[in-house]
């Protein structure tokens, strides 16, 4: 009997829910180009419970597998059980916690090394809201977070101050590398997605020189716009 064993039927449901849902979801950062070998890192919440479902560390993408998800608790620690055994929950574990604890809407997290994203980081330099696509996406300029190292609370306290109240679902965390959030992973990884995307356009516009931000009051339509009216919304029709 492992610890994961003994939790409510419920509870071992969701968690083998959710890790199908986040095994699949790693499989979205090669696809999109956001990550090389074995960097980046996708998790979400099992809902109903206190424990988020994250990759191993250092395992490669065609080796990631449901099974081999980690199931944590929401301080970090590992659950152990029979299918994990012997792999370490991801290096950004503790980041991923701590955004978990702190943002209580937030049910999925991701971090890439994308390029273009990367590359605003490493300059410390924020993406600015000069294109609709980033109204539309993020409300505003994708903002940098500060220099942080890996190993504790570090990263995840510089997530959390930097997007706490704002509209951006996405961080450049300096001279590291994007992290984003979502209302679920597959939200988280759209914000991914999209950030390498605008970061990649808006690095190509600057080439010629600095680009004008859009009015803020274009900036508030088109946000309310996209979050509130673009797409589908009869049930079931995404
Ligand atoms: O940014 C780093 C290392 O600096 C990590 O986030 C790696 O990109 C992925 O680590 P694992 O999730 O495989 O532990």
């Amino acid at each position: 009997m492992t610890e994961l064993d003994s939790l409510p039927d419920d509870v071992r449901q969701a968690v083998a829910e959710t890790r199908e849902r986040v095994a699949a979801l790693h499989a979205e950062l090669p696809r999109w180009g956001l990550v090389s070998w074995t960097a980046g890192n996708v998790s979400e919440r099992v809902p109903g419970a206190d424990l988020f479902v994250i990759k191993p560390s250092g395992v490669t993408y065609d080796a990631l597998a449901p099974e081999r998800m980690v199931v944590c608790r929401m301080d970090g620690t590992k659950v152990e059980d029979w299918t994990s055994t012997g792999l370490n929950p991801s290096s950004d574990t503790a980041a991923h916690a701590y955004v978990y604890r702190h943002m209580p809407a937030v049910g999925g997290v991701v971090h890439t090394h994308s390029t273009y994203a990367t590359a605003f980081a490493a300059r410390g330099q924020e993406i600015p809201c000069v294109l609709t696509m980033v109204a539309d996406e993020f409300g505003g300029p994708i903002p940098v977070g500060p220099l942080a190292i890996i190993g504790d609370d570090s990263i995840g306290r510089g997530i959390v101050e930097t997007l706490e109240g704002q509209r951006s679902r996405a961080v450049l965390m300096a001279q590291h590398g994007p992290f984003t959030i979502g209302a679920d992973g597959r939200d988280a990884v759209k914000a991914a997605v999209m950030c390498e995307e605008v970061a990649r356009t808006v690095s190509i516009a600057q080439l010629k020189g600095p680009v004008a931000p859009l009015p803020q009051d274009m900036i508030d339509k088109l946000w309310y716009r996209y979050q509130n009216v673009y797409g589908q919304h009869a049930e079931g029709a995404s």
